[in-house]
């Protein structure tokens, strides 16, 4: 849904325009560009989304070398035994038939070998050695795993530490992988204090910790956050100075007087596509376009409905700009004390049980504790019952 806010004043999610959860994600995820991509280093790119495939440079193996500790060995034995070959031997030379070289594992099995037999199952007297007739050849053929050019890791995955490891293993030094979007974050409330113990009628800020290495785990890099005078005019400076792709603006986007969000996107001509998600907690949230392919979103103030919302808009967003789509979610069975609500999504903390998630009690809009205590949040559809398979955001 996209709407331009009228001009001037806070104007309240009415329930029509509240867009299902499901479809906020997509809309979320669908409507940035994908950043430019960059190459980085091999260790610059943990944890990145991969922009490009990953192509083999070298062949995997790179030579046909031993599987095993033991003999190379060439023809019917007993075999002579004439030399050894550690791994890094450059050159193993050629075995003529009925001799054998002891080998170590990964060393280059020398030309005209027909196997390698294992220490365990070689018998060695002297300057001999015998084995089974036959065995396997515990040999590893140059590029039975990946020759050049194979296709080793399709675009749009993350980089994770075995990806790495693989594409150093083909002979990559660097990777192609999407810019993280920069996001910076404003704390709105007069009433929001950053340390110690809130005075009376003080909240202590709790997002500022939490949205920083939450928004890092989505893929975006954090470059600054910043409490912001709750009056429409700083809000809207502050919203119209940043340079960053995303700015996420915490607290300001319900209808209340001190809620001026709407007006600040009013007066910075955004065009709004989400305002409002029925879903619960998290209802008020909003997404919308800033001028120069810059998005702002709006999270609740109370701190789980504004963790549920980071889950609901910006982590679909930040993968839309890395040129990722909407991960698949695993799904189990919920037990324990819930139930739908008619014609919203209700998100609700749970842990692994016993093949089951169980339902953690105490979930509020205003306090973390149950989502603390949990492993993932469950997706609770109107017309939910306990028998329905339900999908999960995993919070670990
Ligand atoms: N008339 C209506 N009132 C409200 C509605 C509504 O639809 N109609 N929705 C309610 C729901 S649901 C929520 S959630 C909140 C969201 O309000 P805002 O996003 O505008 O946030 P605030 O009003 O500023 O704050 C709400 C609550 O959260 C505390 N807060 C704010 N920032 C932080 C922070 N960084 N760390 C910890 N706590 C924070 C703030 O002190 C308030 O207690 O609106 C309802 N009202
Ligand atoms: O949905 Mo609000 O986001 O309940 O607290």
């Amino acid at each position: 849904m996209t709407a331009a806010v009228p001009a001037g004043g806070s104007v309240a999610p009415a329930e029509g325009r509240m867009l299902p959860w499901g479809r906020a994600r997509a809309l979320a995820n669908r409507l940035p560009a994908p950043l430019p991509p960059q190459e980085v280093p091999l260790a610059g790119a943990a944890g990145r989304a991969l922009a490009a495939p990953v192509l083999a440079r070298a062949a995997v193996p790179g030579f046909d070398n031993s599987a095993m500790d033991g003999y190379a060995v060439r023809g019917g034995g007993p075999w002579r035994v004439t030399g050894r070959i550690l791994a890094g031997c450059p050159d193993p030379g050629a075995l003529r038939d009925r001799t054998a070289v002891e080998i170590a594992t990964g060393a280059p099995v020398p030309a005209g070998a027909d196997r390698v037999v294992p220490y365990e199952d070689a018998d060695r007297a002297g300057n001999l050695v015998s084995a089974p007739a036959v065995g396997r050849e515990h040999i590893r053929r140059r590029g039975e795993d990946a020759s050049p050019g194979d296709l080793l890791v399709s675009a749009g995955g993350p980089v994770t530490p075995a990806v790495m490891g693989l594409a150093a293993s083909a002979g990559l030094d660097t990777l192609t992988v999407a810019r993280p979007p920069r996001v910076r974050v404003l704390l709105t409330g007069d009433e929001i204090v950053r340390a110690g113990i809130p005075g009376p009628g003080q909240v202590r800020d709790a997002l500022g910790p939490l949205l920083p290495p939450l928004l890092a785990g989505f893929g975006a890099e954090v470059t600054g956050l910043d409490l912001i005078d709750d009056t429409a005019g700083p809000l809207t400076a502050a919203m119209a100075g940043a340079a960053e792709e995303v700015v996420i603006v915490c607290g300001s986007s319900s209808v209340g007087p001190a809620d001026h969000l709407h007006a600040a996107l009013s007066r910075l001509a955004a065009t709004v596509h989400v305002d409002g998600v029925a879903c619960r907690p998290g209802r008020p949230q909003l997404l919308a376009e800033l001028g120069g392919a810059r998005w702002a979103v709006g999270l609740p103030g109370n701190p789980f409905a504004a963790l549920v919302a980071a889950y609901t808009l910006p982590q679909p967003l930040i993968a839309g700009l890395t040129g990722r789509g909407l991960p698949e979610l695993p799904s189990a069975l919920v037990s324990g004390a819930t139930r739908p609500l008619p014609g919203q999504t209700r998100l609700v903390p749970v842990r692994w049980g016993a093949g089951s998630a169980v339902v953690v009690a105490h979930d509020r809009s205003g306090y973390l504790g149950a989502a603390a205590l949990a492993d993932a949040l469950a997706i609770i559809e109107p017309g939910w019952t306990p028998t329905t398979p339900t999908g999960l955001i995993v919070l670990r």
